[in-house]
This record gives C-alpha cells, structure tokens and sequence, in this order.
C-alpha cells in the first residue's frame, strides 16, 4: 500500500494534477481589499478571523467527551474520492448508477475508534453532520459554539446581502480524502480546525471546462472530469483549465463564493483534519431585476443555464429529448 500512497502524493503531501494555479490571496480579515474581494465574489483565505477561534481545542478526545453517543453521518469509500451524490436523484437512471459511497449513521465515538485504527488500505471514512440540537447535547459543546466570532461572520452576511446561514457542517476526514470538484449554490465560510486541506477553485464561468452532470443527475453540481484520469476525449476543454489554490492550516477561514467549483484533498501531515463551514444562502442578487448590470456575470449565467436545464427536462418529460431539442435551437442559428 506504501507505494501506492507514494504514487499519489508528492511532497508537500499534495497530488500534482498538472493543473496551472494561482495563490489564493491570503489577508487578515482587517485588510480593506479582503472585504473588498467578498463583496465581488471572489475567494480569499483570512488569517485571523478567530470565527472558530473556541473551535481550536476541537480535538479528537475532546470531541469524544462531548459528542460521545451522538449519532453521526459517516461516508465511506473504498478509493480516496468521496464524489457526493442525491440519492433521491437516482431514478432516472435506469439503474446503471451505483453509489461512490456508502453512508452509514453510527455513534460518534464509534467513529473516533474507526478513524483512529484506520490504515491505508481501509474503507475511507469522511464523517460529515451539520451541528444541531440532534448532536448538541454537551453545555461545553454549546458554549464552544456561541463564542464563535459570531460578530464578523453577521457583518459579512448582512454587507454582502447573503442569505440566511443554512447549515455548520462538521468534517472529521481521515488524511488523504479528497471532495472531487463541485460548485454549491451557497455562499461558504470554511473554516480549518485541524490539519490542512488543499483547495483548487475554479470560476463559475468554467463550466464549460469541467462538464457537470446533467441537473437532473444523482451526480448534479459535481464534474463529470475525473481529475486522476482526464478523458480529454470526452472532455477536450478541460485540458485549458487554471486554478486558484489555497492550503487552509488551521485557523484559517476561506470564503468560498457561491458557484465556484473547488475540489478539495485532506493533507498527510495529520492522521485526519477538522474542518467547519458556514453555508449562507445565495440573497437576492441572483434574480434579474432592473438594477441587474450587464454583461451578466459568471454565477448569473450558471443560474440561468440551470434553470433552462431544469424547465426542458420538466416540460419534455423525456431527458434524452432535452439535447437534440437544444441543439435544434443551436445548430446553424447560435453557432
Ligand atoms: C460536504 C462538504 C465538503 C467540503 C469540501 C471538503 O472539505 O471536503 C465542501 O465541498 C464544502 O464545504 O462546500
Ligand atoms: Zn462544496
């Protein structure tokens, strides 16, 4: 198994996917130009936010002493690929999808065995539960949680019109996990508590390079390219892709703007990482109105794409109609 640890990881820990990047910027949240970067929708890694400044004693032990007997969402895979998948989107396709991933609910502490006897070579574990009254039974846990740095994550919700915050998704990922490349349709705060996770951003308007499944698709939001093997027969365009990295330590806090894909690896450093987002709905924005500006950028075209996606499949019924019909409307006429 060592070499085949080795064959994918180079130092520093990290795979090469021989895809051109560039940094991140990496500011303190006191920097005008990080405000500045939210308000356009373009990704930054803040180094001193303390959001979850109460988070950093989140170890292991710790966990196990305040989440114990709480029941938690588990995935597990038998590669390094955790591709997520709607598994009440299966049924359109005839039975040739077979889930990447078993999802299992077992005690947290039951987790923390696993992920601690865990060696190359076993099933992955990727535990993945939003933070709620379901598994907050702990006053210290509670307590942790209100003195998150609640102040600035409000005053960047509110200046940047987002949405509600919907969910604080908890991540307990063993080393070497990696989130194949999606988009979500939420503005995201994440937030590194122990080890380091690499993230490689792409911008919505590369749609056309990283081939979603249809919308319709269990796979929805995520890219058909696997990045290990490229089928650049199928997927020519994403041969012109170029990325935008981040290595998150913890501490750090990445604002992840809403419809820009990001694949995302858990680092060997650490035998698993900790990791919290805050996921805020998309606000107003995204609807045209009259004050809309034009061109229209790239996350209003993806939402317009989608929506002409989602209105064929409903009115035609048939989702092997919905490409020729499109290309009736394409061929000699849009191209
Ligand atoms: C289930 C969420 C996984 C996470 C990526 C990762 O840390 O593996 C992500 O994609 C996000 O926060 O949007
Ligand atoms: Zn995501």
């Amino acid at each position: 198994m060592e070499d085949t640890k080795r064959m994918f990881w180079n130092e520093p820990n990290s795979k090469s996917y021989g895809i051109p990047t560039v940094s991140i910027p990496r500011l303190s949240y006191k920097d005008p130009l990080a405000d500045k970067l939210i308000a356009n929708m373009k990704p930054v890694v803040l180094t001193d936010t303390n959001l979850v400044g109460s988070a950093m004693k989140w170890d292991s032990h710790y966990l196990q002493e305040n989440l114990g007997d709480s029941p938690c969402t588990v995935y597990l895979s038998k590669t390094h690929k955790f591709k997520y998948f709607d598994a009440n989107q299966t049924k359109k396709c005839d039975n040739d999808f077979s889930p990447p991933t078993e999802q299992i609910v077992m005690r947290f502490q039951e987790f923390v065995k696993r992920l601690k006897s865990w060696k190359e070579g076993d099933k992955r574990l990727y535990m993945q539960e939003p933070l709620n009254e379901k598994i907050l039974k702990s006053l210290q846990l509670v307590n942790d949680i209100l003195t998150f740095n609640w102040g600035w994550a409000r005053m960047q919700q509110k200046q940047n019109n987002w949405g509600p915050l919907t969910t604080n998704l908890l991540m307990i990922s063993t080393q070497g996990n990696v989130t194949p490349a999606h988009f979500d349709n939420q503005h995201n705060l994440f937030a590194q508590i122990y080890g380091y996770k690499r993230f490689i951003l792409f911008p919505p308007e590369d749609y056309d390079k990283l081939y979603p499944h249809p919308v319709w698709h269990p796979h929805d939001r995520q890219s058909q390219v696997d990045f290990d093997y490229p089928d650049y027969t199928k997927f020519p365009k994403f041969h012109d892709i170029k990325g935008h990295e981040a290595l998150l330590g913890p501490g750090d806090v990445l604002y992840l703007p809403l419809y820009w894909w990001h694949h995302v690896e858990s680092l060997l450093q650490t035998h698993f990482t900790i990791s919290l987002n805050f996921w805020y709905k998309a606000g107003p924005n995204l609807c045209l109105s009259d004050s809309t500006l034009y061109p229209l950028e790239g996350y209003q075209k993806m939402a317009i794409m989608r929506n002409v996606e989602k209105m064929l499949v409903e009115a035609l019924r048939d989702v092997n109609e919905v490409g020729p019909l499109l290309r009736t409307i394409l061929e000699g006429r849009y191209n």
